[in-house]
C-alpha cells in the first residue's frame, strides 16, 4: 500500500543526528514551528529506517509475537506522523503534533521488554546460531539507539513547548538536559538508590567511598552538559552490579569492603570510575555480559519476588553502554577475575 511506498520515500533520507551542543543551542531560544517542519519529517525518516532493519530481522525472531507487536507499533506510528507531512503548520497542528508525540512515546514505552520476551519466544521455539545470534546482537543495539535518538527527539519537543508546566522552568534545564549538570549528586542518587535494594535483598550493602579530581580547578564541583535521567540510568545499573558481586563475595564477612567511585574531569573527559573488590568476573565472560540473548532469561514471575536477584545483568548493562555512546561517551568494564571490578562511565566535556 501507500504506507510501504512511504517507508521506501523517507528510508532514503540518512537520519541527521544531531550534537547536545545544537540541542542546547536550539532550546536557547526555541521555536516551535521550527521544530514541528524539523521532526515532521525527521522522525519519519529514523522511523522509517529502522523498520527497514526489523523487516531484515531474522525470520524466528520477526514471526514472534512480542517481534510482531513492536513492529506494528512503529508502523502505527509511522501513520501517525504522515498525518503531519504537508500540513499547513497552524497552533492547532502544532498542539496536535505535541498530542501525537506523547501518543508515540506512550506506545514504545515496553519496547525494550517485549523485544527481550521475543529473544525468549525465539529461543524457546527455535536452535540459534551463532550468525543469528550475532545479528540479533546487531540488530537490538541499532533499535535501541534508535530508540533512545527519538525519544530524546520527542522529550526536547514536548518539554519546550508541551502544555504542562515545565516543573524546572526556573531552573536552567534546557529540555531533558542539565546544562551544569552535578556529577556528585546523581552518583550519589543512583548509589543510594542501589544500596536501598541491595539492603532489602543482602539486608547489607557496601559504603560508598567518592572522590573528585578536578584537573583544572581543584575542589570546584565536576559539571557537565547531560541528561541527568541518562546518566542516572547507567549509574544505577553499576552500582547495582557492583553491590551484587560485593555481597555474593563477601556476604559472610561480619563486613564488606566499599564501593569506591573516582570522578574526574580532564580537558576532553569527564570519567565516573565504579570500583568494587567483588571478586571480579572472567575476561571470557565480560563480553556475554553485554550480550542481548545470553542476558534474557526467563523474568521470574512478580510473585516470587525475593528470588529476583539484585542485579539481573539484564539489559541494564548493554542499554547503559548505548546510553553512553548515544552522546559521544562509553562505558567500559575492566575486572580481574578473583579480585574485583572497574567499570567506568566516559562522558564528554561539551564545548557548549
Ligand atoms: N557492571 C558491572 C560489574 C561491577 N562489578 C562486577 N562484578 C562482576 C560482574 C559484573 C560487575
Amino acid at each position: 500500500r501507500n504506507i510501504s511506498k512511504m517507508l521506501d520515500h523517507f528510508s532514503q533520507y540518512n537520519p541527521s543526528p544531531l550534537s547536545i551542543k545544537q540541542f542546547i543551542d536550539f532550546g536557547r531560544n526555541p521555536c516551535e514551528r521550527t521544530s514541528f517542519t524539523f521532526l515532521r519529517k525527521e522522525l519519519p525518516v529514523r522511523l522509517a529506517n529502522i523498520m527497514k532493519e526489523i523487516h531484515l530481522l531474522p525470520e524466528n525472531l520477526l514471526r514472534t509475537p512480542s517481534a510482531n507487536l513492536v513492529n506494528q507499533w512503529y508502523a502505527q506510528s509511522f501513520k501517525d506522523l504522515l498525518k503531519f507531512k504537508d500540513l499547513e503548520v497552524s497552533d492547532k497542528i502544532l498542539t496536535q503534533f505535541c498530542e501525537s508525540l506523547i501518543m508515540i512515546r506512550n506506545r514504545h514505552s515496553d519496547t525494550v521488554q517485549t523485544m527481550a520476551q521475543g529473544v525468549l519466544e525465539l529461543k524457546e521455539n527455535y536452535p540459534v546460531d551463532q550468525q543469528t545470534e550475532n545479528s540479533i546482537q546487531y540488530f537490538l543495539d541499532r533499535l535501541y539507539m534508535s530508540r533512545i535518538s527519538i525519544r530524546m527527539l520527542i522529550n526536547q519537543h514536548t518539554l519546550l513547548f508541551g502544555t504542562d508546566l515545565n516543573v524546572t522552568s526556573n531552573s536552567r534545564h534546557v529540555g531533558s538536559i542539565d546544562p551544569n549538570c552535578d556529577v556528585v549528586s546523581i552518583v550519589r542518587d543512583a548509589y543510594e538508590n542501589a544500596r536501598f535494594l541491595c539492603d532489602q535483598y543482602y539486608l547489607a550493602s557496601p559504603e560508598l567511598q567518592l572522590f573528585e579530581h578536578n584537573r583544572n580547578m581543584p575542589n570546584a564541583p565536576i559539571q557537565v552538559v547531560y541528561v541527568p535521567s541518562h546518566l542516572y540510568h547507567m549509574l544505577f545499573e553499576l552500582f547495582k552490579n557492583s553491590m551484587r558481586a560485593v555481597m555474593e563475595f563477601h556476604g559472610d564477612k561480619e563486613t564488606v569492603p566499599p564501593v569506591v567511585a573516582n570522578i574526574s574531569l580532564g580537558n576532553e573527559d569527564v570519567c565516573i570510575k565504579v570500583s568494587d573488590i567483588g571478586g571480579g568476573i572472567a575476561r571470557s565472560q565480560i563480553e556475554l555480559l553485554f550480550n542481548y540473548m545470553y542476558s534474557t532469561a526467563p523474568q521470574p514471575s512478580k510473585s516470587a519476588s525475593p528470588t529476583v536477584p539484585l542485579a539481573g545483568y539484564g539489559y541494564g548493562l548493554p542499554l547503559s553502554r548505548l546510553y553512553a555512546r548515544y552522546l559521544q561517551g562509553d562505558l567500559v568494564l575492566q575486572s580481574c577475575e578473583g579480585f574485583g571490578t572497574d567499570a567506568v562511565v566516559y562522558l564528554k566535556v561539551s564545548q557548549v
